[in-house]
């Protein structure tokens, strides 16, 4: 078997299962009115692969990011993440598969302002049950690999938004996640520092890693291998 590249990401191989598969997940919230945000909406994303998810506001990205991330449940349909089948799963199971599996960047970074680069890259390999004595070995290299070795005793007040995002990046891959999520992750960049995310992004996907990317942003969409558009909570290929 590959050994697991820098950054931890897994690399596909034959008959590897899809990262990801959604089959007819329709999410409903009760009203009145009721709102049906996701409606049979299929998607399968295969190991190593690179998606971008767009659409209008209100047409159901957070949602599918929401049930992506297990941080809620489709009302109907399934959704295996790494073969799993997620529905089985009791709400202590989802949060250790969550934190083991999954990786999160977020618009607006959330870091912890109090602790360090590194304690921030380091907090999430608590949760993810990686061995003590490997966490800051792998912190260090994820800040390594986005380019912040020297930053690793600095406070995130004192980093510029793109280096906080690339140690957002740091926090979410060191857990050697199985899918990367990234909901708007240049939402708050300028163009500049959005290119070195993006540039990041294909390195990563480069080594193996499975990305989803939410983005109003179509430029930042086009650099994904695949793009999906969401409209009205129907999702299409485009
Ligand atoms: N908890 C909720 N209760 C009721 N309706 C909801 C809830 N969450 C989302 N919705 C509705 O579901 C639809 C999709 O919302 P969602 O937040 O997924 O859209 P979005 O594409 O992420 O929008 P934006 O780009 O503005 O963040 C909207 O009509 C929204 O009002």
């Amino acid at each position: 078997m590959t050994a697991p590249a820098a950054t931890g990401a897994r690399h596909a191989g034959p008959g590897t299962e899809p990262a990801i598969e959604l089959r007819d997940v329709t999410r409903s919230f009760p009203g009145p009115p009721e709102v049906q945000a996701l409606k049979g909406v299929n998607l399968t994303v295969a190991a190593g692969d690179y998606l971008s998810i767009v659409g209008p506001s209100g047409s159901g990205k957070s949602t599918m990011l929401n049930i992506l991330g297990l941080l809620d449940r489709p009302t109907v349909g399934e959704y295996r993440l790494g073969g799993i089948l997620t529905s089985t799963l009791s709400e202590d199971q989802r949060a250790a598969v969550r934190a083991r599996q999954l990786g999160f960047v977020f618009q607006a970074f959330h870091l912890m302002s109090r602790r360090t680069v590194l304690d921030n890259v380091l907090l999430p390999m608590l949760y993810a049950g990686t061995p003590r004595d490997e966490r800051e070995p792998r912190a260090r290299e994820a800040l390594e690999r986005v380019g912040l070795g020297h930053r690793v005793a600095f406070l995130p007040g004192r980093l510029s938004g793109g280096e906080r995002q690339r140690v957002a990046v740091a926090r979410a891959v060191a857990t050697r996640p199985r899918v990367l999520l990234a909901d708007e992750p240049t939402g708050n960049l300028d163009q500049t520092t959005t290119g070195g995310i993006m540039e990041l992004f294909e390195d990563l996907h480069g080594d193996g890693l499975t990305l989803v990317v939410i983005t109003h942003d179509a430029a930042v969409a086009r650099r994904a291998r695949r793009c999906v558009r969401l409209a009205d909570g129907r999702a299409e290929e485009v």
